[in-house]
């Protein structure tokens, strides 16, 4: 089994550093392993002799762009090197790593970009501090302005590690290269977008000391949930599979249920019922077959539903309307103590509410769907869950806040649990921005905790699976394409 892709903020990885150091490793020798993995890839991307620039900075990223253009000129390349402030400010390994360098140093301000065939960015990665101005912004916009391609040392510089936020000005990269293991600005945007391809170069760092100080955040990949993917045996029967309720709005709102209903039925939920209100009983008995229907009125309707303890995941929210009885069907919900998700009206109907939410998932496996817009409305009033600049900061809080997993949605979707895992996920495809293609994924996360799924791994294989169906389809695709390309992803994910 490959073991989940671990991601580390970048003050779990200087703890990483500062512990390998002290298990032996000398810190010169990782800058060196980093300057050389730099250098490596910088031969991928130039041709031999060709005019590498380099822009240095006065930290330990810029100690790497020395060791990478010294190396890169015993290669033969015709390497510039420019450097933000004195040289005589360079400290520990850096200093070393600068006295190594045969070549001048030209201030950043006179190096000449338009000159070169590859721009090594080694301006700043984990330690950027505050928000580029003066020379330092000057040239990362003259970087960009060139139109070279531009290799990033561990990070795009001005780009936030933990956050991925653009601070002031950052390069825009066509390639970057990351020490032991990705930081959470390689995944979340706009920070992904600034990175072009990202490689991981183990600098030696043993897997035990980078889980002693992140594990708990991931990419979110088959590796993470693969195992807990159910696999029925022969003998298995449908009641064993799971039996999972979507409720349904009135008659002119019936869509979102069915689709999340078939999106729950592929992902292999045994039985699937669409609970409808009785007005609209007739049309959505039009359009099913393998699932099945029942009368629905209202949150007394869902309780007298839910004295059937077959039924054990719940899907709540699409097209419900926004109204105090959404509020009492989730309300019904959670006493009922059964797997449930919570998505669109749902939450809406909370807006403002939050304090009714605080603790209340925390008897059953629940997940929340919110987009950021959801998100922001559902915790009005709660700057310490709104305030943070990390999303996954304001994901892990909201999570820690009610007692249920939250899926943060977006380009880059981030899934936190109650007990801090957190997963962000970059499979996504923009096709998916298509109506009803939420519907879908929470009827795929519901039939996956149907089938005994936790739900922290339910949220995260749904969206991975749902973004991966959205991109084997690519254009043209609509909401009911996704739950009939589910069959073909799980056959590969269970190969
Ligand atoms: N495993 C690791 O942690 C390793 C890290 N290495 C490198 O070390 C880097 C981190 O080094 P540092 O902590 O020295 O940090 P950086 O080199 O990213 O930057 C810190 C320096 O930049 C200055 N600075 C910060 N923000 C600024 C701003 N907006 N404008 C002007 N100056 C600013 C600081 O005063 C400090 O001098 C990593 O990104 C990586 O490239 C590698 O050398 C090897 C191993
Ligand atoms: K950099």
């Amino acid at each position: 089994m490959t073991a989940p892709e671990l991601v580390l903020t970048p003050s779990e990885m200087k703890q990483a550093d500062r512990d390998a150091i002290a298990s032996g490793i000398p810190g010169i020798k990782l800058m060196r392993r980093a300057g050389r993995a730099v250098a490596e890839c910088a031969e991928k991307l130039a041709s031999p002799g060709a005019a590498i620039v380099v822009a240095a900075g006065p930290g330990q990223n810029g100690g790497d762009g020395f060791i990478a253009a010294s190396l890169l000129a015993e290669r033969g390349y015709r390497v510039t090197l420019g450097l933000l402030g004195p040289a005589e400010r360079l400290m520990g390994d850096a200093a070393e790593a600068a006295q190594g360098w045969k070549g001048g140093i030209v201030p950043i301000e006179d190096l000449r970009f338009d000159d070169a065939d590859l721009i090594v960015d080694a301006l700043f990665g984990t330690g950027l501090a505050r928000d580029l101005g003066g020379e330092a912004r000057l040239a990362v916009e003259r970087m960009n302005a060139s139109a070279k391609p531009i290799l990033a040392v561990d990070l795009p510089s001005g780009i936030d590690g933990d956050t991925g936020a653009v601070r002031g000005a950052a390069v825009r990269a066509d390639r970057t290269v990351t020490f032991a293991a990705r930081k959470p600005c390689h995944l979340l945007m706009p920070g992904r977008a600034h990175c072009g391809a990202v490689e991981v170069a183990d600098i030696g760092i043993p897997r035990p000391i980078l889980e002693a100080r992140g594990g708990t955040l991931f990419a979110n990949a088959p590796a993470l949930w693969r195992h807990r993917l159910p696999r029925p045996g022969l003998t298995s029967h449908k009641y064993e599979r799971g039996h999972t309720l979507v409720a349904s709005g009135g008659a002119t709102r019936t869509g979102a249920a069915r689709l999340a209903a078939r999106a729950a039925l592929r992902i292999g939920s045994g039985l699937v019922t669409v609970a409808s209100p009785p007005e609209a009983i007739g049309v959505n008995a039009a359009h099913l077959t393998a699932i099945m229907l029942r009368g629905c009125d209202g949150p007394e309707g869902l309780h007298t539903i839910l004295q059937d303890q077959r039924f054990n995941a719940l899907v709540l929210g699409p097209a419900l309307g926004v109204h105090a009885g959404t509020r009492a069907m989730v309300t019904v919900a959670v006493h009922a103590r059964r797997s449930l998700v919570l998505d669109a009206d749902a939450l809406t109907s909370f807006e403002g509410l939050a304090s009714e939410l605080h603790g209340a998932f925390s008897h059953a496996p629940t997940v929340l769907t919110p987009h950021g817009g959801e998100f922001t409305r559902l915790f009005k009033g709660r700057p310490d869950l709104l305030d943070p600049e990390s999303k996954i900061e304001r994901a892990r809080r909201a999570a820690a806040y009610t007692g249920a997993v939250v899926l943060l949605k977006g380009a880059d979707t981030v899934i936190t649990a109650p007990d801090g895992r957190a997963a962000i996920n970059e499979n996504g495809t923009p096709y998916l921005a298509t109506a009803g293609s939420g519907d879908t994924l929470c009827g795929l996360i519901a039939g996956l905790m149907a089938q005994g799924v936790p739900a922290f791994e339910a949220a995260c294989a749904g969206v991975w699976i749902h973004a991966e169906a959205g991109e084997r389809f690519g254009p043209g695709l609509i909401a009911e394409d996704l739950a009939e390309l589910v069959p073909g992803v799980l056959r590969d994910l269970l190969r």
